[in-house]
């Protein structure tokens, strides 16, 4: 398959707005919105939201960074972790981005805010410690610290220490817990309950799946949302890969899987897509011979939808973020 011509800047630019879009439409209430264009204004109505993007070392950070960029632009109150930055031109360049709109890059995820004490707003100051010393709540925690590229039984420091403490949040303050693309510790063909046989102990409220739901998809309960809306229409045509359609303007569209059933609610190609989903979870089931009780399913004529999918995305793999993932079992 021929390159679209995308560069990696590119895709991650989308992907990351896609999650802002995704955060900003699960906290922010129509009418409250707490925020003005661009950051500029304070918001009429009450606080503007605080998120915290929590980036990891790798293109799935890459998407909290600029996330958080777009999230300030949206009106809200971004601050990030991003506990190893890396010296990749591009990276360093989102680092800058976010400082420029002023968001606070700190190392470490701050405590629960009912676990620290509480300071004003405006006595904000970071220290070494990661505590942003204002022991405050956010309303939205992002989780960018893995993606589909997490290997091994565990995760190690200083991941394990920030994945724990976005549960935390999530546990004590009640924050909105959004993972993007793959809940950080969950093995992306598996199922959540493997991640916390493992030890992994986070559940997410929300997922926003870049391009395509993965596999563990199938068990995740909470809201869910596809973004990633970059598949030229040629290419697609070409291989006849049907993605979703995305309503108007949209980046993201809220799908539903529930007992392996698929459905969004975006109009008529956009249920095709999600039987065409459907059916590829049916067929990476049938391939791992994993027997279930699939009611309800529509079936329809499927064109391989799985497989090109695969295979655009391996291309897209080997080209832009190298074989790792093929190489590892
Ligand atoms: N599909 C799309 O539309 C797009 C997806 N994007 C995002 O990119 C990620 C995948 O990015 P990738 O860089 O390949 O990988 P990750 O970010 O998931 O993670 C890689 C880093 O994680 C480290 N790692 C892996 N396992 C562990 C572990 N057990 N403990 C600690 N650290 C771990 C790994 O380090 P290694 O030393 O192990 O290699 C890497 O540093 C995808 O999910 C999307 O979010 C793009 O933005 C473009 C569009």
């Amino acid at each position: 398959m021929s390159s679209p011509g995308f560069s990696l800047e590119q895709l991650m630019e989308l992907a990351g707005l896609s999650v802002a879009e995704a955060v900003y439409d699960v906290i922010v209430v129509p009418g409250e919105e707490g925020g003005g264009k661009d950051g500029g204004g304070g918001g009429t109505k009450g606080r503007k939201k605080r998120a915290l993007l929590v980036c990891g070392p790798g293109n799935n950070g890459g998407d909290g960074l600029v996330a958080a960029r777009h999230l300030v632009h949206f009106g809200l109150d971004a601050t990030v972790v991003y506990p190893v930055r890396s010296t990749k031109t591009h990276f360093v360049n989102l680092v800058r981005q976010c400082e420029d709109v002023g968001i606070p890059i700190l190392e470490r995820v701050p405590a629960a805010s009912s676990t620290s004490h509480a300071c004003a707003d405006d006595d904000y100051h970071d220290d070494e410690s990661g505590d942003d010393g204002r022991g405050r709540r956010y309303d939205v925690v992002v989780d960018a610290v893995f993606g589909f590229s997490f290997r091994g039984s565990a995760p190690r420091e200083p991941y394990a220490s920030a994945i724990a403490a976005m549960s935390d949040m999530r546990e004590k303050d009640g924050s909105v817990l959004v993972s993007v693309d793959v809940p950080s510790g969950w093995d992306v063909d598996g199922a959540g309950g493997d991640a916390t046989a493992r030890g992994v102990d986070l559940v997410p409220d929300v997922l926003v799946s870049l391009t395509a739901p993965k596999v563990f998809a199938r068990s995740f309960r909470g809201r869910h949302f596809v973004g990633g809306r970059f598949l030229p229409p040629a290419l697609a045509e070409k291989y006849g890969i049907r993605m979703p359609q995305y309503p108007d303007t949209r980046q993201t569209m809220e799908v539903e899987i529930d007992d392996g059933k698929v459905t969004c609610d975006a109009g008529v190609d956009s249920e095709d897509w999600a039987a065409q989903y459907q059916a590829y979870l049916d067929e990476i089931e049938v391939e791992k011979k994993i027997e279930v009780d699939l009611k309800d399913v529509r079936h329809v004529k499927v064109e391989d939808w799985s497989l090109q999918y695969a295979q655009y995305c391996e291309e897209k793999e080997r080209e832009f973020f190298g074989s790792r993932k093929t190489t590892e079992g």
